[in-house]
């Protein structure tokens, strides 16, 4: 089935009304619909085979991101699926370089989020051909392989091709039992879905309790706002998780450096493990002179849900810019991408913890987690992978969470697959739902 061509892209612009409720809501995205950009690759596959990729965005941002999509498709039609991964770092590169389309990014922003959606697409559908589950494709893949599908243009300086195959071949040892130790236990999660900005502090309180009886221990917290707020929004979560389990905090890059600096101080009370973006996502230095004025008070900086591409992430290990590596599905170019910068992470040792949420987050970032543990990281030590609770339903092959921690999927493919039914009725602007969201007069 590797011969299989891929001979038809479809993109379409699938929103959910979040907003409404003001799930999703910090300090800087007051109103989000959580939304992808859904693609679908059709082959010629006697058997219908199709893969199923999708870029996570924000409401009306998603059109462009649907265009941009469009755009590359001529890229991926008329290839067979072998002809793509038996060359996968060229074909990376073909979509990351195209040189007329590459003025528009490169490697950043709408165009890296249309490249995200397409390659998360093909992963699935070779995922699909080998009847494994993302996870287990790259647990199982031979690290020479695993490397050929990464780009090192621009990362050398950081990372080798033969420190990171050194890096794979150490991690074989033990791989086995972490593997069942993951199809036992999971793998480790936190929650965000107590305390988004727009919640009234009865809402964050009946749902924290919710969650500390459903076994959750650690809890992120919205904050950047207002200062009062958030010294009162921290003080009740604390109060309510009591001193053992973990708090974070997460500005959303509402600040200027200094300012953060002195934000957070005040915030130190509460003992968050970290401060996530509190400042600008491409501001490398910055977030370096944050985590040198944060480290005396053992708050960590994290951030990553932004971070456009390896060649970002590079120069936030390089400087010490970051405590915690926040890899997403679909920000950058994909699982190819993710993998570069998983490497990195692990040669200066800085812990991997997912951005996860939005639609589908969860469900496609779990399975590069899952590898870091299994086949690069070998620890749990300080890791752990967000969760929220929404929209999961859509989905053909949901997160499954045991006791605060992700059971590895078992479907084969990346888990990108969504009911057809939502899509339909959540398709913008025409689908049922958005029709009824306009009769009643709302955005
Ligand atoms: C607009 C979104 O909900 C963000 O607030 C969200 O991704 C957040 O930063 C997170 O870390 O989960
Ligand atoms: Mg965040």
């Amino acid at each position: 089935m590797l011969e299989s061509k891929i001979i038809k892209l479809t993109v379409r612009d699938v929103r959910f009304p979040t907003s409404l409720e003001q799930h999703g809501s910090d300090a800087m995205h007051t109103d989000p619909d959580y939304s992808v950009a859904y693609v679908v690759l059709e082959t010629d596959s006697d058997a219908a085979l199709k893969g199923y990729g999708l870029t996570f965005t924000v409401g009306r941002g998603t059109e462009i991101v649907v265009c941009a999509v469009k755009a590359l498709s001529t890229l991926v039609v008329g290839k067979t699926l072998k002809e793509i991964v038996s060359d996968f770092r060229g074909f990376y590169r073909l979509l990351s370089s195209d040189g007329q389309m590459r003025w528009v990014g490169p490697e950043k922003g709408v165009i890296q989020l249309a490249t995200a959606a397409i390659l998360n697409a093909v992963w699935d559908l070779w995922a699909r051909v080998e009847g494994k589950p993302l996870w287990k494709l790259l647990v199982d893949m031979d690290p020479a392989k695993l490397i050929s599908c990464i780009d090192f243009r621009y990362i050398t300086d950081a990372l080798t091709e033969q420190e990171a195959l050194d890096i794979l071949v150490k991690a074989k040892k033990g791989q086995k039992s972490r593997e069942e130790q993951m199809l036992k236990e999971g793998y480790p999660a936190y929650t965000t879905s107590c305390a988004w900005l727009g919640y009234t502090d009865q809402q964050l309180t009946q749902l924290c309790s919710e969650a500390l009886a459903q076994g959750w221990t650690k809890f992120k917290v919205k904050v950047g706002a207002d200062l009062q707020d958030d010294i009162r929004r921290c003080s009740l979560i604390r109060k309510l998780i009591g001193p053992n389990n973990t708090l974070m905090i997460d500005a959303n890059q509402r600040w200027d450096v200094n300012e953060a600096i002195t934000w957070v101080t005040k915030l130190a009370e509460f003992h968050p493990l970290w401060i996530e973006e509190p400042t600008c996502p491409d501001d490398v230095l910055g977030h370096a002179s944050i985590s040198k004025a944060l480290a005396p008070l053992g708050i960590g900086v994290a951030t990553g849900e932004q971070c456009h591409n390896r060649v970002m992430f590079k120069q936030f290990l390089q400087a010490a810019a970051l405590q915690f590596v926040q890899i997403d599905s679909c920000r950058v170019g994909s699982v190819n991408e993710n993998l570069a910068i998983i490497l990195m992470a692990a040669k200066f040792n800085v812990p991997v913890c997912p951005h996860a949420g939005g639609v589908g987050l969860c469900e496609l970032v779990q399975h590069l987690i899952l590898f870091d543990y299994i086949s690069v990281s070998a620890s749990l030590n300080n890791r752990m992978c967000e969760y929220v609770d929404h929209l999961h339903e859509h989905f053909k092959s949901p997160t499954v969470i045991r006791n605060a921690a992700y059971i590895p999927p078992k479907d084969p493919g990346y888990s990108c697959e969504m009911l057809e039914e939502s899509v339909q009725k959540h398709h913008y602007p025409e689908g049922e739902v958005w029709r009824a969201v306009e009769q009643q007069g709302k955005p």
